[in-house]
C-alpha cells in the first residue's frame, strides 16, 4: 500500500518497528510516550489523543498485551471504529441532485468541484456546474477550465457581479430542463464580510429550493491548516446547513489525525478527500482503508 505523507507509518516506525525486530518488541513506558507524541504531532488534538491512549492502555491491561505488534492492531481497530461512527455516503438520489460547495478562500473548492464532476462523469452521470462565485472573473474562468477538462456543462454569470442566487437558479433550471443528474454550485469564500456571505448563501439556498431540494452542502477544509482552518470555517457550520466535509491537500500534510478530530469536533462526516492537484486526486472516504493507511 503506497505510503502517504499523512500516514503515521513513518512516525510509528520507531514505535511499532518496520516488520523487523521492533514488531516483536515489548510494550514499555517509552512505547506509550512515543505513541502519545506521534498522535499529537499527527493533529489528533490532545483530547482525542488522550482518550485513544486511555482506551488502549485499558485494553492492553485487560488482554495482557505485551507485544508492540498487538498494540498496533488494537490502535488500528480503535481508530477505524471511531472514524466509522459517521456516514461518509454522498446522498445524490434526487434528480437533479444539487450540491452546494462552500468554504473559505483558497481551500480548494473549485479544484474539488472539477475533480468531483470528472468522477461523477466517469460514472455516467450528467453534470452541470454553476459559477455562483460571480465577483471574481478569474473564479469563473477557473471553474470553466475544470468544466472543460471534466467534459461537463457550466452555467456562467451573464455579467460580473450578477446575483449568485440567480446563477444558482439558472444552473438548477438548466439541470431540470436538460436532464442533468447533478448540479454542483461553486460559491464565494470571502470571510471579511461574514454576515453578508452567510445571507448570500441562505439566499442561494432558498432560491435553489424553489426548484429542487439541496442534496448536499459540502464544506471544504484545507488539511494543512488543521485546527485553525476549522475555526475559520465555523460560520459555515453554524449557518450553511453543512451535510458533509471535504478535506483537501492531505497530500501535503502530515496531519492525518485531523480527519478524526474534524469529524468529532463538528459532528459532520468526511465525505471526500483531496490528495493532489490532478483531476484524479479525489477519493471517497473509507474508514477501514484510511485507518489501515494511517497506522501503516
Ligand atoms: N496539493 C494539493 N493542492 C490542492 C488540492 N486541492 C486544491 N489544491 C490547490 O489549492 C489552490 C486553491 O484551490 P482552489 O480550488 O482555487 O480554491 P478555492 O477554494 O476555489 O479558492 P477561491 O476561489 O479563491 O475561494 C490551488 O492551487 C489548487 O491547485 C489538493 O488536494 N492537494
Amino acid at each position: 500500500m503506497a505510503e502517504r505523507s499523512w500516514s503515521l507509518a513513518n512516525v510509528f516506525r520507531g514505535v511499532f518497528g518496520n516488520g523487523g525486530d521492533r514488531e516483536e518488541a515489548l510494550v514499555d513506558d517509552d512505547t506509550w510516550d512515543e505513541l502519545e507524541i506521534a498522535l499529537i504531532s499527527a493533529d489528533f488534538g490532545p483530547d482525542i489523543a488522550e482518550s485513544i491512549l486511555g482506551r488502549l492502555r485499558e485494553q492492553a491491561d485487560r488482554h495482557r498485551v505485551t507485544r508492540v505488534s498487538e498494540l498496533r492492531l488494537m490502535l488500528r481497530e480503535a481508530l477505524e471504529e471511531r472514524l466509522a461512527a459517521y456516514d461518509p455516503t454522498l446522498r445524490l438520489s434526487e434528480s437533479p441532485a444539487v450540491i452546494l460547495v462552500v468554504g473559505v478562500n483558497g481551500v480548494g473548492k473549485t479544484t474539488t468541484i472539477g475533480k468531483l464532476a470528472n468522477y461523477l462523469g466517469s460514472l455516467g452521470k450528467r453534470v452541470v456546474l454553476g459559477a455562483a462565485d460571480t465577483f471574481r472573473a478569474a473564479a469563473v474562468e477557473q471553474l470553466a477550465t475544470w468544466a472543460e477538462r471534466a467534459r461537463v456543462d457550466i452555467v456562467r454569470p451573464e455579467q460580473q457581479g450578477q446575483d449568485p442566487a440567480s446563477v444558482a437558479f439558472q444552473t438548477v433550471a438548466r439541470a431540470s430542463n436538460e436532464g442533468h443528474d447533478i448540479a454542483i454550485i461553486d460559491t464565494a469564500g470571502r470571510l471579511q464580510t461574514k454576515g453578508g456571505l452567510m445571507d448570500e448563501l441562505s439566499k442561494v439556498r432558498r432560491v435553489i429550493e424553489k426548484q429542487a431540494p439541496v442534496a448536499e452542502v459540502l464544506l471544504v477544509l484545507d488539511a494543512t491548516t488543521g485546527q485553525n482552518g476549522l475555526t475559520q470555517a465555523e460560520a459555515f457550520i453554524e449557518h450553511a446547513g453543512v451535510t458533509g466535509l471535504v478535506l483537501t491537500k492531505l497530500d501535503g500534510s502530515a496531519k492525518g489525525g485531523f480527519v478524526l478530530a474534524v469529524q468529532e469536533k463538528t459532528g459532520l462526516p468526511v465525505k471526500l478527500v483531496g490528495q493532489g492537484e490532478g483531476i484524479g486526486d479525489l477519493t471517497g472516504f473509507t474508514p477501514h482503508v484510511f485507518a489501515a493507511q494511517l497506522i501503516g
